[in-house]
């Protein structure tokens, strides 16, 4: 992905409302023909970035290249850069033709070329027949189909998305957005999206930006953004995760020996860089821990006492005291076993455990 030429860029970009800095020095290369999406909680600057590359603000420093070329100062208009958002901003008097044949106006197409072009999107968005229909007379997904269709239909090679699917339902949301992804595949247009849904994140992005008060925290792939977040706060944003805080006492051949309260844990040493001596945080997802009914012999095995559960279809949540921790563990297989109560044993592979600096 580091090869592809970059399709937006930001350097060192700054900006303020007021007094507030929304977006605080943001440098960033979002390569051509790539799902990237701004992740981050409410107010951290994903809208504030989008925007800017939209045109609908300029930054106050740093400069923002849209296929090589700076476009600041540069009207929105001018840029390229359709922004779809949740509200799906169809002109409600107008039909679903009409709607997405607007962006051609200024082409001044022929009859013939507009109603080939408009066709095109009614097919690649799944509209046959929907045509005369007023977006009242639509539902959600349909309606924000033919948003994605009316922003797309000269051509574009960016689409920027402001949380394009939080009026849908959970299903519609699973559908739209994998058609999303699938589309934007095929076209090889360059997507932007933002949404504070770490589940969709995950799912239809070749990299994510996590965003935390108005920087970027970690830039990566949905897998390292998962397994390697490089901070707690990526760690704990991105999905849940135990956390635990040790000292490395031991640096072995293929392990480190990590001294957690009385706990001594084995974490294979993977291109980890620290060294005895050093304070670290374990971050553990809680599907890497097993739980177990019965007691288990090796290494980085708890006891614990489950304090309470919670059944979520597809597995069952236990919070398990296993003092002087308290652990978030997930079991995958809940018809197999049912509920587990009581006392329990926690095995975690060394694998499975993450390491990052000690962060107070
Ligand atoms: N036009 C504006 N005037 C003043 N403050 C603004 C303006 N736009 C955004 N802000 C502030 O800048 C910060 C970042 O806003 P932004 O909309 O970029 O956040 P966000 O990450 O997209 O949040 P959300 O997920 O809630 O949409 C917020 O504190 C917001 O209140």
């Amino acid at each position: 992905m580091n090869t592809v030429k970059p399709m937006i860029q930001f350097t060192n970009v700054s900006k303020s409302f007021g007094d507030f800095e929304a977006i605080r020095g943001v440098s960033l290369d979002i390569p051509e023909g790539s799902f990237t999406t701004f992740l981050g909680p409410s107010g951290c600057g994903k809208t504030t970035l989008m925007r800017l590359i939209a045109g609908f603000y300029e930054p106050d420093a740093g400069d923002i290249y849209i296929e090589g070329n700076r476009v600041n100062g540069l009207p929105a208009f001018k840029r390229n850069t359709p922004l779809v958002f949740q509200e799906y901003a169809l002109f409600p008097h107008m039909t679903v033709y009409e709607n997405i044949s607007y962006g051609l106006k200024l082409q001044k197409p022929s009859r013939q070329e507009a109603k080939d072009k408009v066709g095109t999107m009614l097919s690649m968005f799944g509209l046959q027949g929907l045509q005369d229909r007023l977006p009242r007379e639509l539902s959600g997904g349909q309606q924000q189909r033919v948003a994605f269709a009316r922003a797309l239909i000269m051509g574009q090679k960016v689409l920027l998305m402001d949380e394009p699917l939080s009026n849908l339902d959970a299903k519609m949301r699973v559908e739209v957005r994998n058609e999303l992804r699938e589309l934007q595949q095929r076209l090889g247009i360059t997507a932007i999206f933002v949404t504070h849904d770490q589940d969709e994140a995950l799912s239809v992005s070749d990299r994510i930006a996590v965003f935390n008060k108005g920087r970027i925290s970690q830039v990566g792939d949905p897998w390292d953004i998962y397994f390697k977040p490089e901070s707690k706060f990526v760690a704990d944003f991105v999905g849940t995760a135990n956390f635990i805080d040790g000292e490395v006492v031991a640096e072995e051949k293929d392990d480190l020996v990590v001294k957690c309260g009385d706990a001594l844990l084995r974490v294979h040493r993977s291109k980890y860089p620290y060294r005895a001596g050093e304070r670290v945080t374990l971050v553990i997802r809680p599907e890497c821990i097993s739980i177990n009914e019965n007691p288990v012999a090796g290494d980085n095995v708890w006891n614990g006492e489950i304090q309470r559960s919670s059944f979520l279809g597809r597995m069952i949540r236990y919070w398990v005291d296993a003092s002087p921790f308290q652990l978030i563990v997930d079991d995958s297989s809940p018809i197999v076993r049912g509920y587990l109560q009581g006392n329990v044993c926690l095995t975690v592979d060394k694998h499975k455990i993450h390491l990052l600096p000690f962060e107070k």
